[in-house]
C-alpha cells in the first residue's frame, strides 16, 4: 500500500501555512487566497479530520500596516509589528472561518511553554478542547514575550511541536515551492522535486541547504528539521505547494503532490519509546488488583478509584510509577495531578474529584496516551 494512504487514514493534521505565501508580495494578507484556504480546510474538517493550523504572516502583515518596505533588524521591532499584524491575521480567519459557522481561536505559544511539562499539559488540555469543541485553533509564535534565545523564529518549528502536543497523524506544510527540491528550484532550474524519504534521511540536509525566500524564515531546512521533529512522535510530513489548485483535497486523496517525510516508527510506539526512556520517576502510585488488571488489558487510563495510596512528591505532569500492592511495577506515567491532589482523591470516583478538590482539571489520574505498560 501506497505510503500517501496515510494521507486519507488521518484523523488529526497540523497544517502549517508560512509568510511567503500568506501575502501578496509583501502587500499585506492576500485574503482571496486565505479564503480559499478556509474552504479546503474546512471540507476537510467536514470529512471528519480534526485540524489545528499553525499561521504565520503577523510580522509581515504588520510591516505592511505599518508601510516598513524592508524587515526590521531590531528584535523589539519584529515583535512590535507582529503585535499589530497579529490583530490582521486572526481577524481575517476568524471572518473566514465563520462563512461556514465556524468558531476558530488565537493560540500563542512560547517555546517555554512547551519547554516547562506543566505549562505542556496545559497547552495540550486547552487544544483538545478546543477540536472537542469543533472550534479551530490558529496557533503562531507568542512573539510579544520572547527574546532570541527563546524563539521557534520559524513556525515550521512551531507546528513540528504542535503536532507532537497533540499526537497529530501528520503535518502539512504549505509553502511557495511545490515541495522539497534536490536543490533550490530558485537558484537551479533542473532541481527535481523529492517524492518520498525517510524524514531522518541524511541527504535531506544536502538538498535543503539553499535558505529561506524574502518573507520566510526558515527555508527547506527548518521544513525538514520539523519532519524530524514531528517523527518523534510518529507523525508523516507533507511539504507541498499551498497555491496549487486544491491542494489539500488532493494531498488527502493521495495525489503524488509535494515530498512526503516518513517516520521511522508508528504515532504510539513513538510516543511510548519517548515516555519510557525521557523521564525520571518522581512518586508511587500503589493500584488496586482492579485497576492493574484493567490498565494490563492495554488502551484504559488509571481513574483515581483505582489508586490505593500515593508517595512521593510531584507535580501535574510529572513521571509516576504505578505498583501493585506487592510492589511490583506495573506501569509508568505522566499524572494530571500534584501528589497532594492525588493523595485526596485517590480511591474515590472521578464525578467526586470536584467535591474534593474544588475543581476537576481532568477525570484520570493519568491518561492512557500518558501511560506505559512496563
Ligand atoms: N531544496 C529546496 N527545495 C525547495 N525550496 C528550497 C530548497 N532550498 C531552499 N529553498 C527555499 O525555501 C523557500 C521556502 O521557505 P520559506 O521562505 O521559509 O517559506 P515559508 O514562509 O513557507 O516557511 C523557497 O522559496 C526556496 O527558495
Ligand atoms: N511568528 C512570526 C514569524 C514566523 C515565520 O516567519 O515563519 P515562516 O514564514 O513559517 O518561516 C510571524 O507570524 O510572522
Amino acid at each position: 500500500m501506497s505510503e500517501r494512504r496515510r494521507m486519507e487514514r488521518a484523523r488529526r493534521l497540523v497544517v502549517k501555512i508560512g509568510s511567503a505565501l500568506l501575502t501578496n508580495d509583501g502587500k499585506g494578507l492576500d485574503i482571496p487566497v486565505l479564503a480559499d484556504w478556509v474552504d479546503q480546510l474546512v471540507a476537510l474538517i467536514e470529512s471528519g479530520v480534526e485540524v489545528v493550523l499553525v499561521s504565520s504572516g503577523s510580522v509581515a502583515e504588520g510591516m505592511s500596516r505599518l508601510g516598513w518596505s524592508d524587515r526590521p533588524q531590531h528584535l523589539h521591532e519584529l515583535q512590535a509589528a507582529a503585535a499589530v499584524g497579529q490583530m490582521g491575521l486572526v481577524q481575517t480567519w476568524e471572518a473566514q472561518f465563520k462563512r461556514h459557522g465556524l468558531h476558530s481561536a488565537q493560540v500563542l505559544l512560547t517555546h517555554d511553554d512547551l519547554s516547562d511539562r506543566k505549562r505542556y499539559l496545559n497547552a495540550r488540555s486547552t487544544l483538545r478542547t478546543l477540536l472537542d469543541l469543533g472550534v479551530v485553533p490558529i496557533v503562531n509564535e507568542n512573539d510579544t514575550v520572547v527574546t532570541d534565545e527563546i524563539r521557534f523564529g520559524d513556525n515550521d518549528t512551531l507546528g513540528a511541536l504542535v503536532a507532537n502536543l497533540v499526537e497529530a497523524d501528520g503535518l502539512v506544510i504549505l509553502t511557495d515551492q511545490d515541495g522539497l527540491f534536490d536543490r533550490d528550484p530558485r537558484k537551479h532550474a533542473d532541481a527535481r522535486l523529492v517524492d518520498e524519504r525517510l524524514a531522518s534521511d541524511p541527504e535531506l540536509d544536502v538538498m535543503a541547504a539553499g535558505g529561506a525566500g524574502m518573507l520566510g524564515r526558515g527555508g527547506m531546512q527548518t521544513k525538514v528539521r520539523a519532519a524530524r521533529l514531528a517523527a518523534r512522535s510518529g507523525a508523516f510530513t507533507v511539504i507541498v505547494g499551498g497555491r496549487l489548485p486544491q491542494v489539500v483535497a488532493r494531498v488527502r486523496q493521495g495525489e503524488l503532490l509535494g515530498t512526503l517525510l516518513l517516520p521511522e516508527q508508528g504515532r504510539l510506539a513513538a510516543r511510548k519509546q519517548w515516555l519510557a526512556s525521557h523521564l525520571k520517576t518522581r512518586g508511587q502510585l500503589v493500584l488496586d488488583a482492579g485497576a492493574v488488571r484493567v490498565l494490563c488489558q492495554g488502551g484504559r487510563s488509571l481513574l483515581p478509584v483505582g489508586v490505593r495510596s500515593v508517595s512521593g512528591q510531584f507535580r501535574r505532569g510529572e513521571m509516576v510509577s504505578c505498583v501493585d500492592e506487592s510492589g511490583r511495577e506495573v506501569a509508568r506515567g505522566l499524572v494530571n495531578y500534584d501528589a497532594d491532589e492525588a493523595r485526596a482523591i485517590a480511591g474515590r470516583s472521578s464525578d467526586r474529584i470536584t467535591e474534593v478538590l474544588g475543581y476537576v482539571s481532568d477525570e484520570e489520574v493519568i491518561h492512557r496516551d500518558n501511560l506505559v505498560i512496563v
